[in-house]
């Protein structure tokens, strides 16, 4: 199973993933895009020039998706926290974790309280996640979402077990492979 969670940077995906792995009822594993990042060598990457620097980032999230597939495929429950900011972020995962069970869930933050948390971290520059709306959920397809504004981490992840344990029929992620690929995943 692979909870995927997608929303902007500073909408909640960490602190609901960190909630879901003391709620759900077996070990699963939280493998957030940051903490792939964070693994990188920063001042060789700072080194080279815009496009180099481009090309390093777009293959840390490539791996990324390869990572979660290779845990996901050894029979690992996941916890995916993923920005899914580019239409190739969102094609590259449909393909990679073809066969696998996901369960897609839309973290959602309204524009003024996510600058509030923005200017509340301190290494955040304001503005920038409410900017990143319009294309991470730019898809518009979920088996789930939750709002962040109205309901704490631990309540998300309570809200999002519950749910996961009554879903039934085509997940999101299953309709939105059809509709890349040009089909109906339900007529097959
Ligand atoms: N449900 C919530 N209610 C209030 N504050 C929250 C909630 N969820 C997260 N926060 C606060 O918002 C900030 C960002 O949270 P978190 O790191 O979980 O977000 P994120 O989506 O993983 O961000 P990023 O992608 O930038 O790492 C933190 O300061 C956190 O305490």
């Amino acid at each position: 199973m692979i909870i995927f969670l997608n929303g902007t940077s500073s909408s909640g995906k960490s602190s609901i993933a960190e909630q879901l792995l003391r709620v759900l009822d077996t070990p699963y594993f939280h493998l957030g895009v940051d903490a792939f990042g964070a693994m990188r060598a920063v001042e060789r990457t700072l080194e080279l020039d815009g496009p180099a620097q481009a090309e390093v980032l777009r293959r840390t999230r490539a791996g990324f998706h390869r990572a979660v597939a290779g845990m996901a495929q050894a029979g690992n429950d996941v916890v995916v926290d993923h920005v899914l900011s580019e239409p190739w972020r969102l094609q590259d995962c449909l393909e990679v974790l073809d066969g696998l069970d996901v369960f897609l869930v839309g973290v959602h933050c309204p524009p003024d309280e996510l600058e509030r948390r923005e200017r509340a971290r301190g290494d955040r520059v304001p503005g920038q996640a409410a900017a990143q709306l319009h294309s991470v959920h730019q898809h518009g397809l979920y088996d789930f979402e939750v709002d962040t504004s109205v309901s704490s981490p631990r309540e998300c992840a309570l809200a999002i077990k519950e749910f996961l344990g009554q879903a039934t029929g085509t997940r999101a992620f299953d309709e939105l492979r059809g509709r890349a690929r040009g089909h109906d995943p339900s007529t097959g």
